[in-house]
């Protein structure tokens, strides 16, 4: 019988915090079209022509602020949980990630390596978006078409809607809640509003309402529904108010419209509305990351502050928590045992 293997898939880190080693990773992360979606001319100009000459050194200076001796958090954080899975499965585990090192080709040879040929791949991403999920599934394609033609990989789906996820989530948050707030804020990575037309085949999500309704066609495409349906479940299991809850939508680049509301606008608001003492939680990701560590933990927090808040209490992700471990463990092996209904 065929071998199985699980593959975990992040969104990758540079190498170091060298300037150099950021401007690859920038380059190769903002020249997928998926990311960037323009025409590829128009993508170079503005990712080779404009944004690599200046981001580079500037997220250098970030990642220095978050790295460890063992090197990125995203990329450390993978790991352990890779080595905790591994330790409740019977088959290989491996990771892989989008961009930059370890890549997708490693960890599928890796396991090819170990005799796999039947591998369930699972994009860490709890919500759809072109810019993650749909980026994942078509490379690692590309790659098992071109260069391993005989394997068969099986993809994890989003699973924001999943109990065992909701679940996990919410326990994770009660556990790390402070006793005193005035609100809870659940704050996701941003895709440009564009990203959300073009890959809603109903046509039917305008951004406004239709993402906060129960039903609407467009729901398996729209990621800022699936953030806000993530939120409704999460906060009932809380038995939190809705009016101490926000969700917004965190780091922009460039000068499209983004989904809203954003969260620098809303940390720099809410001290005003009598919002002084925050709590703030980021669900898009399931690993500690740059944009967590530095663009919430620090300049978040400084704009809060500064805007008039008294109190901001962070609420790390997921990592390598037990709960998260075991999610990881039956979605996982929900998909081994598809390969023997095929
Ligand atoms: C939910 C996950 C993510 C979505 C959706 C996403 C979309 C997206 N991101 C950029 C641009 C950048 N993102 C950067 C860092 C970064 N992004 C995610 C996740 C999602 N991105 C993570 C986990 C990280 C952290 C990586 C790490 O090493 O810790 C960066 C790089 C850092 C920086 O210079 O700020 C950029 C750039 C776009 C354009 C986009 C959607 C179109
Ligand atoms: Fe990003
Ligand atoms: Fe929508």
């Amino acid at each position: 019988m065929a071998k199985k293997g699980i593959l975990l898939i992040n969104l990758g880190s540079p190498r170091s915090t060298a300037v150099e080693d950021v401007k690859e990773y920038l380059d190769e992360f903002l020249m997928d079209e998926k990311v960037i979606d323009y025409r590829w001319i128009f993508r170079a100009l503005l990712v080779q022509g404009i944004i690599l000459k200046t981001r580079p050194a500037k997220s250098a200076e970030a990642y220095k602020t978050v790295w460890t001796e063992e090197g990125s958090p995203l990329i450390v954080i993978t790991k352990k949980v890779q080595q905790k899975l591994q330790k409740r499965v019977n088959v290989p585990v491996e990771i892989g990630m989008r961009y930059a090192e370890p890549s997708i080709e490693t960890g599928i040879r890796n396991l090819i390596e170990k005799g796999v040929s039947e591998i369930v791949l699972f994009p860490l991403y709890p919500q759809y978006a072109m810019s993650t999920t749909e980026t994942v599934i078509e490379k690692a394609e590309e790659i098992r078409k071109k260069k391993f033609p005989d394997i068969k990989i099986n993809y994890i789906q989003p699973f924001y809607h999943r109990e065992l996820y909701t679940d996990c989530l919410a326990e994770s948050i009660r556990e790390k809640l402070p006793e005193n707030f005035d609100a809870l804020l659940f704050s996701y990575h941003g895709v440009p509003e564009r990203h959300i037309y073009k890959t809603d085949p109903t046509k039917t999500c305008n951004l406004n309402d239709c993402c906060s309704r129960e039903t609407n066609p467009s729901h398996p495409f729209c990621y800022r529904h699936q953030c806000f349906n993530t939120t409704e479940t999460v906060i009932k299991k809380l038995e939190l108010p809705k009016d101490k809850v926000i969700v917004s939508f965190q780091s922009r680049l460039g000068k499209d419209k983004w989904i809203e509301p954003y969260t620098d606008h809303t940390l720099e608001t809410i001290p005003a509305k009598g919002i002084k003492k925050l709590v703030i939680v980021c669900p898009a990701f399931v690993s500690d990351c740059l944009e967590t560590l530095e663009e919430i933990s620090v300049e978040g927090k400084e704009q809060f502050l500064q805007a008039g808040g008294e109190s901001f209490t962070y609420l790390s992700c997921l990592n390598d928590e037990d709960r998260w471990i075991e999610v990881i463990r039956t979605l996982c092996e929900e998909k081994l045992n598809q390969f023997y209904l095929v």
